[in-house]
């Protein structure tokens, strides 16, 4: 396994720096994004993103988080999504792609979800290490954080903070957010990155979050073409409006968290995606498809990990 990133306190933040911002270089980031260019709406002009979040692989094949296979729960998402969508432009991975780290952990999620058509973007959770992420992304665009789909932008943030649990958005994420959107003024924008910036009602959850929601809202207020900010990390649905902007998060492929739960608290609802229909005036439509028909092996006596 990858040795952890940084020494901060994983769950009290305690001795972070910002030295632990060491892996965000904003010259990687900038040097193969994709300018905005006119689009063509010859066809149908709305897309279609599925994502896949939270899905906590491992090394081994049978690694289990909680009792569960993340593997065999990443797969039969994965399959649900390729039973429902007939067309997908953009399979999301929103963070906590690997619970240990390990490129074998990477490679196989490449290997599960590279057989749907459509372009791959992944940007890191607190789970993550990018080493590993940039080893199986290596020769592919899965990295890059601006990705132009029909009228819309798509700007993918690094909230991680290496060796500690919560959120953060660096100087560097944020000037790649401002010029992302200064660059393309004229699309509709949608902004992701791992930790949730809001409360969302659970109490253990409050300090796990992104630990600078005002610098993040500071841009928003600033940028109406914002229509959507998406994020994973918290393993249940959410879906509210602030500001005019929609605040979405999604299921976990593999174990869920209760929602409004004081302590944390394993929920029994299924391993799902979120889908999102992008349209080229600006609507959005989204909803959460979650596993049938399959019982999936949860220890609830089990709390924490
Ligand atoms: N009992 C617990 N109390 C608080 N946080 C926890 C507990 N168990 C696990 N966590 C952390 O909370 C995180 C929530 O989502 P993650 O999958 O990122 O990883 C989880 C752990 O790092």
């Amino acid at each position: 396994m990858p040795a952890k990133r940084g020494k901060c306190d994983p769950f009290t933040f305690a001795g972070f720096t910002e030295s632990h911002f060491s892996h965000h270089n904003p010259e990687n980031l900038f040097r193969s994004r994709t300018l905005s260019r006119p689009v063509s709406l010859a066809h149908d002009p709305s897309v279609l993103i599925v994502q896949l979040s939270d899905s906590h692989l491992f090394a081994e094949e049978d690694g289990k988080l909680l009792g569960m296979n993340t593997c065999d729960s990443l797969q039969r998402v994965i399959e649900r999504a390729r039973e429902e969508q007939p067309h997908i432009d953009l399979m999301l991975a929103s963070g906590d792609l690997s619970q240990d780290g390990s490129l074998a952990s990477y490679q196989r999620f490449r290997e599960l979800t590279d057989p749907v058509a459509a372009k791959a973007r992944w940007f890191a959770g607190n789970h993550d290490e990018l080493p590993s992420m940039r080893a199986a992304c290596k020769d592919s665009d899965r990295l890059e954080p601006i990705l132009d789909l029909g009228n819309w932008r798509i700007t993918l943030l690094d909230s991680s903070i290496p060796g500690a649990v919560p959120g953060f958005l660096g100087d560097d994420q944020l000037e790649l957010l401002e010029q992302s959107l200064n660059a393309a003024p004229e699309r509709h924008h949608l902004v992701c990155f791992h930790h949730h910036p809001v409360s969302i009602g659970c109490t253990w959850m409050e300090p796990i979050g992104l630990r600078n929601p005002d610098a993040l809202f500071a841009v928003l207020a600033k940028a109406p073409q914002i229509k959507a900010i998406l994020w994973g990390h918290i393993h249940q649905e959410f879906d509210q409006q602030r500001d005019g902007v929609r605040l979405l998060a999604s299921p976990s492929t593999c174990v869920q968290f209760a929602p409004g739960s004081e302590e944390f608290q394993v929920d029994t609802t299924a391993p799902g995606y979120r889908w999102l229909r992008l349209h080229a005036d600006g609507r959005l439509e989204t909803g959460v498809s979650r596993v049938t028909g399959i019982h999936f092996e949860v220890d609830y006596s089990v709390k924490g990990y």
